[in-house]
């Protein structure tokens, strides 16, 4: 029996005929849930089902449309996130939203009442950690902590209030093998205590492993539940998506040509104390080639994208080149003016201004590189409206963006469409050199073979092409070769089918490191 007063048989949270409209458009159509307490539940769904919108209206960050909420048998109206916290509603949100500035304690204290002393809370925050095994320093500052660190405050945050239900929006996507497998153990605990959890998650092997029940959702609507430890990772992802998965095609894949985008022994100082140099950073890339990066994020990945994108500039342009051309000194726009394309990790703010309709975003990124399709002749350079609004068309087709209208705000699609648009919008250009840093970060199992195959044909085109990853599963669907980074070291290149997941793990653990780096990378 659980600690809470609620009976095992009764639901701890039930929802009626819960919809939110979005203008005409349903986001939740209808939707009908029951969490009891003392369980892990998944929330299951393709990108667009639904799912944020649901928690958000259970949280009270958005107002249903119609339907009914229950709390422990009694109707409820969730005006706000302190409403839901009151009631015993705790959330971990996907994005973080933390001060880098302020220390844990400090942070915490933000979302708490004013009346408590701060010592108190850095107290209560350590004792809660160790008791859930939840490892954090209330005093360090947030600037200097992980990803999985950064988490474990939101979670703290969370159990602070005491809640009997949790929320966990794609809380793995960040962390590392290791920090996922000790946050189960915190939820296992929790389930234990005979609170609840809610578990939003794209991987299904983690779904199977941890939750008993599951709730899928679809355009809006249930559309099934299950027990995950009874399925196959196929066969939820059946549930999901309403047909197979397909798996990528590669025929064609593995002829190689001359060299499209090379780094030459380069060495960057870490520009922030919390960032990580690059050191004697070698790799070329030939056409037809697809080499992907390999390692645990936080060694390196986002400073090296940052310097083969453009978005850092180095000292001299013998380091970095692109078709031949030395460009390490030039910009993002130099570069794809070169005919490489570039599709960043953060697709908020970086790759996509959230509040501008896609049309504009499409405009942004490539009015510059782009001029011919996008900008008319004659001294003003008016945008053609019409060849931009066809080529957001254009681009949402290839990848089956699901969306609310013709042309909405980016801010409005969900993560996985929004990635979606964002790879489409680099692929449209057909770029000769494509560089992408975690291509299917929160994306579903459908739409992330989809990207996925994008990259493979773009290659078997003729385009050489950078993945930067965390995912080994996509790392072996896509690569020909595999590299792997590991503080800021960038171990040699690999033909695919030549590494096991174990040698990778080595190399993670800085293996190379014996090796010397001044050799060239690929011996072709
Ligand atoms: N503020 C908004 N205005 C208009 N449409 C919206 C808004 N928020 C969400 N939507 C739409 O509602 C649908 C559901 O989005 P939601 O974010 O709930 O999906 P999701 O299942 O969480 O997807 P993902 O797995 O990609 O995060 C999407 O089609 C999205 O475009």
């Amino acid at each position: 029996m659980s600690s809470f007063d609620v009976p095992a048989t009764g639901a701890l949270l039930s929802v009626r005929k819960l919809t939110k409209l979005f203008g005409s458009f349903a986001a939740c159509n209808g939707i009908d849930l029951e969490i009891r307490p003392g369980e892990i539940h998944a929330l299951l769904g393709e990108n667009g089902a639904g799912k944020s919108t649901l928690v958000k209206m259970l949280f009270g960050v958005l107002e249903p449309t119609e339907g009914e909420i229950a709390w422990q048998g009694q109707p409820v109206s969730i005006g706000s996130p302190g409403e839901a916290r009151k009631l015993g509603i705790g959330m971990v949100f996907q994005h973080f939203s933390l001060f880098e500035a302020l220390t844990v304690a400090e942070n915490i204290a933000l979302s708490l009442d004013d009346s408590i002393p701060i010592g108190k809370i850095a107290e209560e925050a350590a004792s809660l950690s160790r008791a859930y095994g939840l490892p954090l320093d209330p005093h360090a500052h947030v600037a200097d902590l992980s990803v999985g660190e950064r988490q474990r405050i939101e979670i703290v945050r969370a159990l602070l209030q005491n809640p009997k239900l949790i929320i966990l929006d794609e809380p793995t996507s960040v962390l590392t093998p290791q920090e996922a497998d000790r946050m189960f153990e915190t939820l296992f605990r929790l389930r234990d205590e005979g609170r609840s959890v809610l578990y939003i998650s794209h991987r299904l092997e983690e779904v199977q492993r941890i939750c008993s029940r599951a709730t899928v959702l679809r355009h809006g609507k249930v559309t099934g539940a299950c027990d995950p430890r009874q399925e196959t990772p196929g066969s939820l992802a059946r549930m999901m998506v309403g047909s197979d998965v397909a798996s990528v095609q590669h025929e064609g894949l593995g002829k190689k040509g001359d060299i499209q985008l090379e780094i030459a022994g380069l060495s960057v100082p870490a520009r922030t104390p919390f960032a990580m140099s690059l050191k004697n950073v070698s790799l070329r890339v030939r056409a037809g080639e697809i080499l992907a990066i390999a390692g645990v994020a936080g060694n390196g990945q986002g400073e090296l994208f940052d310097i083969v994108s453009g978005e850092h500039t180095v000292p001299s342009d013998n380091l970095i080149f692109v078709r031949g051309q030395a460009v390490g000194t030039k910009g993002i726009n130099a570069r794809r003016l070169l005919g490489a394309g570039f599709v960043p990790e953060e697709r908020h703010g970086h790759a996509a201004v959230s509040g501008l309709k896609l049309s504009d975003n499409l405009v942004l990124a490539r009015s510059k590189s782009d001029r011919r399709a996008f900008l008319g002749g004659g001294f003003l350079k008016v945008i053609r409206r019409g060849a931009v609004k066809q080529a957001t068309k254009r681009i949402s087709e290839a990848m089956d963006v699901r969306k609310s209208g013709e042309d909405p705000t980016a801010g409005s699609l969900s993560g996985g469409n929004l990635q979606k648009f964002i790879v489409g919008r680099e692929l449209d250009r057909q770029p000769t050199v494509l560089v992408v840093n975690q291509p299917t970060w929160g994306v579903d199992a459908g739409a992330a073979s989809h990207i996925r195959q994008a990259l493979v044909d773009l290659a078997r085109n003729g385009s050489a092409v950078l993945v930067i990853s965390q995912d080994l599963d996509e790392i072996f669907e896509v690569a020909t070769d595999i590299a792997v980074i590991s503080e800021g070291r960038l171990s040699q290149a690999y033909p695919a089918g030549e590494l096991t997941r174990e040698k990778i793990g080595l190399l993670m653990g800085g293996l190379h490191e014996s090796k010397t780096h001044s050799e060239p990378m690929h011996a072709h």
